[in-house]
């Protein structure tokens, strides 16, 4: 008889945009993504981190202050670097999974790939423009968001 414990396709992807999540350098809040293609195959990843080839310890962190010495103007979200590394491959029809809701700018990467749904966590900026706004954009092209049930609340893995 086979296991009755095994991941479900989302907890898979899930788990694997939470493990993407743990590459963060950022101390204020870690996020992942996985895009997924209608077969269930995942096509890329990413989390949130400087732009390759500015160093991660000569970059600003935070929050507040001097715009310019702030991490906003410079930190790549996760959800753009899943789609910026796709390597070449479609993401038409994908499915976003993502530990926090999409911004309004990567609302517009979202769309203009193809992505068709997206699957969140997190929706801790909710009540922000960009978040109304990234909304917005989702309900007039048609891109369905949902948030992502928990049902395994652990995933251990032991190395
Ligand atoms: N959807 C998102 N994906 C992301 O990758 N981010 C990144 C940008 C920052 O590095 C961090 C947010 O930092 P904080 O304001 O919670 O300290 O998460 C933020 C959002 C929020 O819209
Ligand atoms: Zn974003």
């Amino acid at each position: 008889m086979k296991r009755e414990d095994y991941l479900s396709w989302d907890e898979y992807f899930m788990g694997i945009a939470l493990l993407a999540a743990k590459r963060s350098k950022d101390p204020g809040t870690q996020v992942g993504a996985c895009i997924v293609s209608p077969d269930n195959k995942i096509l890329t990843m990413g989390y949130n981190g400087m732009p390759t080839g500015c160093h991660d310890d000569d970059m600003p962190w935070e929050r507040e202050g001097d715009p310019l010495e702030t991490k906003y103007l410079y930190v790549c979200h996760a959800e753009f670097n899943a789609i910026l590394n796709n390597g070449g491959r479609s993401l038409k029809g994908a499915t976003l999974y993502a530990t926090l809701f999409p911004c309004n700018e990567c609302a517009k990467a979202i769309i203009q790939s193809g992505i068709q749904k997206v699957i969140y966590m997190e929706d801790k900026y909710a009540d922000t423009d960009a978040v109304v706004a990234s909304k917005r954009m989702f309900d007039m092209v048609g891109i369905t968001y949902e948030a992502y049930e928990v049902k395994h609340k652990k995933i251990v893995i032991e190395l």
